[in-house]
């Protein structure tokens, strides 16, 4: 029985996934396929819905496919091999929340019946060039970091080392290519900026045979990397998010949001990762739509973000 292809995409919080999977869901549909998606996000919704026009568009929610929802990810892989049988997609893109344990996801994968339905094409680990010698720095980084970004580079069959655009290109791209291969020496390794490394992708065939880290920790990685979410936004602008990111600098590792800022009267998506805040103006924000915003960092809470 031929088996339904699946493309998985892990990597940290901000790495650049979902600016990876768009190209690539884009560059398949372009080739004919048709493509099924499924997102995974901390947060209670998907603040970015808006990016996807798939009609076989999954979203699992409020927790991570790698073990609170490994129930809802089972039921959703059901799925998509009946859509997969009778035709109506023919490859699947699963993107995990960045801070998931590729590792976990390949278990269930391997599992029955599941091994006999897929079959994992590339287990893609994109890292953020920019951030990975703190993240992986014991003087700037909490263990519970580490371990995730360690595991994420450890079980990839490719990885993308992303944002280079942000570093220096003669010292700092050697360094972090040496932190990368110390951790996994086989996989394939792409450094490029925005994911554009779609052709590359595709053309390559890794070897998906990783073995688990010795004494890896399962389900440690939700301890102290905490999202907290905002749903009334209405008093909430541009200058107050500038002032909650310096506020929280230490802490916070990503934050994504829509709001409305009054003093402009204009709607903004931002979004801060890399220690980088960037803002979108809306150009037409649907009547269904609202603001929102999620925070993700160690030890974030609620109160410490509304101070
Ligand atoms: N400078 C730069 N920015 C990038 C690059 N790739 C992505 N970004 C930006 O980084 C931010 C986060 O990118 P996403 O693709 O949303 O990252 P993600 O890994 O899906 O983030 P999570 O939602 O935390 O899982 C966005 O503002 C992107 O435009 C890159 O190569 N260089």
């Amino acid at each position: 029985m031929r088996k339904m292809p699946v493309y998985l995409i892990n990597g940290f919080l901000g790495s650049g996934k979902t600016t990876m999977m768009l190209k690539m869901i884009k560059k398949l549909q372009d080739n004919g396929s048709k493509v099924a998606v499924l997102l995974n996000e901390l947060g209670q919704t998907n603040l970015e819905r808006h990016m996807f026009k798939e009609d076989n568009f999954f979203e699992l929610l409020n927790g991570c496919i790698c073990c609170s929802l490994q129930d809802d990810l089972k039921k959703v892989m059901h799925d998509l091999s009946g859509l997969y049988k009778n035709g109506t997609v023919d490859v699947a893109v699963i993107e995990g929340t960045g801070v998931a344990n590729p590792g976990e996801i390949h278990e269930i994968l391997n599992q029955h019946p599941f091994s006999d339905l897929f079959s994992l094409k590339e287990s893609v680990c994109i890292t953020d060039a920019s951030m990975l010698q703190e993240y992986l720095s014991v003087f700037s980084s909490s263990k519970e970091v580490r371990n995730l970004q360690k595991q994420q580079i450890h079980h990839a069959s490719y990885i993308v080392l992303n944002k280079i655009d942000l570093i220096d290109q003669k010292t700092d791209l050697e360094k972090v290519r040496k932190l990368v291969r110390k951790i996994n020496a086989d996989a394939a390794l792409k450094e490029t900026s925005y994911g554009d490394c779609i052709e590359d992708l595709f053309q390559t065939h890794s070897s998906l045979a990783r073995t688990p880290i010795k004494n890896e920790e399962k389900y440690a990685h939700h301890r102290e990397i905490k999202a907290v979410k905002i749903q009334n936004t209405a008093n909430v602008g541009r200058n107050d998010i500038h002032r909650i990111l310096s506020d929280l600098n230490e802490d916070m590792i990503r934050a994504k949001g829509t709001i409305y800022d009054q003093s402009e009267a204009q709607w903004y998506h931002f979004q801060y990762a890399s220690g980088k805040l960037q803002w979108e103006k809306v150009k037409k924000m649907s009547s269904s739509r609202h603001g929102e915003i999620i925070f993700i960092g160690t030890n974030l809470s609620r109160e410490k973000v509304l101070l």
